[in-house]
């Protein structure tokens, strides 16, 4: 019996082989390669594999297999292909090649308010959507308070859909989704409107959904997608750059693709200047970026120079910002040490962290120079330098730890 459950809560329940989707850059000509479409279709040609002037691969030969308890995390630049592919599984689009089995119920939450009828109130549309995902009035009827009260809509049920705010309709969108028990789920990028909350009761919802659900989830946020995928697929330009269990790996591939080395004066009262700032390692520099092994020593070496009224040494405040900006650390000021000293009108000092322990990726620097006695700005300076950590575990969280194991007595 319990053989018999494995094998089917194991069964594959999307499907998807070779599929690919072209679009024309130009309305006028994909208005005239669809009338030649038709045409030639009739004529049994199919020459969906070749592309025309002005055509481009939105998808291009994507094939992967879900069953339920997987959930696969889709990545990629905007305009990769992502939606584009989500569009094609939930049958809202045809695919130009491929094939798309699924099996069981879809929810499917892909654009804010796609799915809902806008002049209908909130109430009505669960009845809507219920009925065509398969569900009669008396069942719907059962969930209803449930989906209301997900959705925290009480008070606005009864509203038309269109007068709700961007959160409001992914409230209702997810609680539907969620509640109607789906065999397969798939969410793009909507979570990001929800507030903290509602997010929060998303994971909730999606923990307990995952285990008889295939998912299919597409987010920029790659906390989000690490929380919730065992499966990764980062797409570029139509094109699968990277397939697979290792999340972790697509995660930091993606990462590796928006390294800036853009240098931005946020602040500046013109009485001291970045001269220059440099990262002191085994001299290793890869595409301009230098290297250090995780665990090795951080070591900057700065040089400011100062206009002929500042005689005291200013405070530095050096802040470490991981690849989505998120500031990660910041190094002790020089406030509480006086062994920097002023020199013909120039600051010139190194800073050392032992044994850092960031975790594998790219980071960026910022800095924020004040006054002596640390209050007033002189000079403010995002991503003076970036730099890049090496390991050979794919971690995306911002540190690595290092940690000790044994066995007590
Ligand atoms: N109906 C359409 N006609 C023509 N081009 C389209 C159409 N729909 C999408 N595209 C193009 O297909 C490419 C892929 O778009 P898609 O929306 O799938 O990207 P995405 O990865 O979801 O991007 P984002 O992260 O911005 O949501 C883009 O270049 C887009 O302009």
């Amino acid at each position: 019996m319990n053989e018999h459950k494995d094998r089917e809560n194991n069964e594959v329940l999307v499907r998807v082989e070779g599929l690919s989707k072209k679009f024309c850059k130009d309305l006028k000509t994909g208005l005239w390669y669809g009338v030649q479409d038709l045409f030639s279709n009739m004529r049994g040609n199919t020459h969906e594999r070749l592309l025309r002037p002005k055509e481009f691969w939105a998808v291009k030969d994507v094939s992967f297999e879900l069953r339920r308890g997987e959930c696969l995390g889709l990545i990629g630049h905007n305009g990769a292909g992502k939606s584009t592919l989500l569009k094609i599984l939930n049958g809202l689009i045809n695919p130009d090649a491929g094939k798309v089995t699924i099996r069981g119920r879809v929810g499917a939450l892909i654009e804010l308010g796609a799915g809902f009828n806008p002049i209908l109130s909130g109430r009505e549309n669960i009845y809507n959507n219920g009925a065509i995902l398969g569900f009669s009035r008396q069942e719907i009827d059962a969930k209803l308070e449930t989906i209301i009260a997900f959705a925290e809509l009480e008070e606005f049920i009864d509203m038309p859909v269109q007068h709700y705010s961007s959160g409001m309709k992914v409230r209702l969108g997810f609680a539907v989704a969620a509640q109607m028990q789906p065999d397969v789920l798939i969410i793009d990028e909507v979570l990001a409107v929800g507030d903290l909350g509602f997010v929060l009761k998303c994971f909730n919802t999606i923990d307990q959904l995952l285990p008889n659900t295939a998912m299919v989830f597409v987010s920029h946020s790659m906390p989000m997608v690490s929380r919730i995928c065992n499966q990764i697929m980062l797409m570029d330009h139509g094109n699968v750059e990277y397939q697979g269990a290792d999340v972790g790996k697509g995660i930091d591939l993606y990462y590796t693709r928006f390294a800036s080395n853009e240098t931005n004066v946020v602040y500046d009262d013109g009485s001291v200047e970045l001269k220059s700032v440099k990262l002191i390692s085994n001299d290793c520099v890869v595409n301009d970026l230098p290297q250090l092994n995780w665990g090795d020593d951080l070591k900057l070496e700065f040089n400011f120079e100062l206009k002929e009224h500042i005689i005291d040494v200013p405070v530095f405040n050096i802040i470490l910002f991981d690849k989505e900006q998120r500031p990660v650390a910041v190094l002790e000021n020089n406030m509480k040490t006086s062994v920097l000293k002023v020199k013909n009108r120039t600051v010139n000092f190194r800073v050392n962290h032992n044994d850092l322990q960031l975790s594998k990726g790219i980071y960026s620097i910022n800095i924020i120079v004040l006054k002596s006695g640390g209050k007033e700005p002189m000079l403010r300076m995002n991503n003076i330098l970036n730099f890049q950590v090496v390991h050979d575990s794919d971690i995306w969280q911002p540190f690595l730890l290092k940690t000790e194991y044994k066995n007590y007595v």
